[in-house]
């Protein structure tokens, strides 16, 4: 597929180069502004219009030469973390340059951007801080939060919204004011990915205090210092931001990203009647499992509800993979949704979530809790707990999903277990960041025998089979699918995220498995053809829109793919011409 996905991207660029920009910037103001900036690539022409002559060396580069001067120096630096903050000043100094370089290497620099790295760097933001990365909500700032919003998207047409209030971030917990910084990775890899136009996308931290001692004791912490505002107060202060959302943004999508357990389905629910909102966690991480569970049983020849799927870690993530793939089953098998819940097992801190568990499990995953009669004669830990391996010697299951943040927690035994009574064990650690993954894909390979079918959620190099050749481990991370699926929503202006316009980018998803060609290949397409996997899922989506009748335009389903290609922001310098009356 990468041919494939060059041969797109060279006609999406081509197409854009040519474009005329009218633009009133000039001099420093020009050149510290990152959408408009070309940097050594003005051309004489654009230099001396825009009173540049004398702020730039003479020779005019190509946007070719910049990259490769801004590759070399990314290069030296020795650590990812550094190749992060140097992305994160290219990223404020010159957009095109910034994306191209992150285009042309894109399985390199996705993890030094995004996951791994980018949970490190938000660990560490209030050491990092540089310079603002979009909009800081503060909860003692509330009376002024129409002013500061309004402030941030003045004379713009801010398209999407990515919000965080950092209470889940990754799988390191809170992390107070830095969660703008999985706001802004999440938005830099729709335009990456899915073609937004990065000037059209607006980050955000809803930041109401911290829970992490660590941050609350740094004297360097940037973020509101106090712990976390809860109950009414919360609801007010983010209901006060979804509304001026509404008002001012009335077309836009919402993403909600790492809100904590308790907020991130609730807020879903109040709002996804009210506007066009998305949570990736819940409904993104769904879309994703789904579609690499389809792979995979397309593999064993096999249907969802033949399955047993046991979701270890019942959050977010494992309740939105459950109820996506119950819902799946549902419409795909044409089976009643208590038959469907009936296929899953989901163990949380205490263990499987059984009926007896009262008060310590929440009331969301109640209707999954097994009954305790069929759990008599199970094996318990010291505390009346069934954990994992009790799980599998009983089930038998053939999918095994991980959400839980607990590394290590698919022991070899238990991974063993599994593959005794399973032809093809389809084993999802889906943890992040990588150091947090359930069991490393190299050894769940050997313990298996190299039978499992394999993703995880943070990149892992390929495993190898008992054959001698190298299993691909492909990376079943939201990343995957939200670009292409909030594009879809952005460009058919629909009115709501629909499930069945979520149901068509997972199927067009899972349509491009490689390993429905070869079942030894990996379950999901590479990431380096990332942008050619969203183009087809935003296709879909807004396929659906219209469909459906969710859309907001009026295009025939022929003209989705022209309209999504002419949508699309591509990193390409246009031509500009000055005029005072002009952009920015
Ligand atoms: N691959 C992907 O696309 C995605 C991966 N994730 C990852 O999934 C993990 C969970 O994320 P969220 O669901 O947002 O967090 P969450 O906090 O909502 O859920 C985690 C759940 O795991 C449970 N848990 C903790 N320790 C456990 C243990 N020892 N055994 C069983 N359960 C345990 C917690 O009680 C909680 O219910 C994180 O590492 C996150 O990075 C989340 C979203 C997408
Ligand atoms: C991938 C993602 O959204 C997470 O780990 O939270
Ligand atoms: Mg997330």
């Amino acid at each position: 597929m990468v041919a494939q996905t060059k041969k797109y991207l060279a006609v999406a660029s081509m197409a854009k180069a040519n474009q005329v920009y009218n633009v009133r910037l000039r001099g420093d103001v020009i050149l510290t502004n990152p959408r408009f900036n070309k940097g050594t690539a003005f051309t004489p022409e654009e230099r001396r219009d825009f009173g540049l002559t004398g702020r730039l060396p003479y020779r005019v580069a190509t946007l070719d030469e910049q990259c490769q001067r801004a590759y070399d120096q990314l290069q030296v630096r020795d650590s990812a973390i550094r190749k992060n903050s140097f992305l994160q000043s290219l990223k404020g100094q010159n957009w095109v340059l910034y994306y191209e370089v992150l285009r042309r290497h894109l399985r390199e620099l996705i993890p030094v951007i995004y996951t791994p790295t980018e949970a490190d760097a938000i660990a560490n933001y209030s050491h990092l801080f540089r310079r603002s990365e979009g909009l800081y909500l503060t909860f003692p700032n509330m009376d002024t939060m129409e002013e500061d919003f309004l402030e941030q998207i003045k004379g713009r047409d801010v398209d999407l919204i990515v919000c965080s209030d950092a209470e889940a971030i990754l799988g390191i917990g809170d992390q107070g004011v830095g969660g703008i910084g999985i706001s802004s990775a999440k938005a830099v890899i729709y335009t990456l990915i899915a073609g937004i136009d990065p000037g059209k996308t607006l980050p955000v931290t809803l930041d109401v205090g911290t829970n992490n001692e660590g941050l609350l004791e740094d004297p360097l912490y940037v973020g509101w210092p106090h712990h976390r505002v809860r109950g009414k107060d919360y609801d007010q202060f983010v209901d006060k931001f979804v509304q001026l959302v509404r008002k001012h943004l009335p077309h836009s999508l919402l993403h909600f990203e790492d809100f904590g357990v308790t907020n991130a389905r609730r807020l879903l629910n109040i709002y996804q009647d009210q506007h066009t909102v998305f949570n990736d966690d819940i409904q993104g991480t769904g879309a994703v499992t789904l579609a690499t569970v389809m792979a995979a049983i397309g593999v064993t020849k096999s249907k969802l509800c033949d399955q047993r799927y046991i979701v270890y870690g019942a959050g977010s993530a494992g309740l939105g993979i459950t109820t996506q793939l119950r819902d799946a089953m549902v419409t795909m098998d044409e089976i009643e949704v208590e038959e469907a819940n009936r296929r899953f097992y989901l163990i949380d801190r205490f263990g499987l979530i059984k009926q007896s568990l009262g008060d310590k499990i929440r009331e969301d995953v109640l209707e999954f809790a097994r009954p305790d009669s069929e759990w008599e004669d199970a094996e318990t830990d010291q505390d009346g707990y069934v954990r994992l391996l009790a799980v599998i010697k009983k089930v038998k299951p053939t999918i095994l999903i991980g959400c839980s943040t607990h590394a290590g927690g698919f022991t070899e035994e238990a991974v063993r277990e599994m593959a005794k009574n399973c032809e093809r064990p389809i084993i999802l650690p889906l943890s992040n960041p990588s150091r947090l993954v359930e069991v490393d894909p190299k050894d769940a390979n050997e313990w298996t025998g190299g039978k499992a079918l394999l993703a995880t959620g943070s990149p892992f190099p390929p495993a190898k089979n008992p054959n001698g050749k190298d299993y691909v481990i492909a990376e079943c991370n939201n990343a995957l699918i939200y670009p292409g699926l909030g594009f879809g929503a952005v460009i058919s202006k629909a009115r709501k995220l629909t499930d069945t316009m979520i149901i068509a980018g997972t199927r067009r998803l899972a349509s491009l498995s490689p390993a429905l060609k070869d079942p030894d290949d990996a379950l999901l397409p590479d990431f380096a053809d990332a942008p050619a996997v969203n183009f087809e899922v935003a296709v879909a989506v807004a396929e659906q829109a219209i469909e459906e009748g969710s859309a907001g335009v009026d295009w025939k389903k022929e003209e989705v793919r022209g309209k999504v290609r002419e949508k699309q922001w591509w990193p390409v310098y246009g031509k500009y011409v000055y005029d005072p009356e002009g952009e920015a």
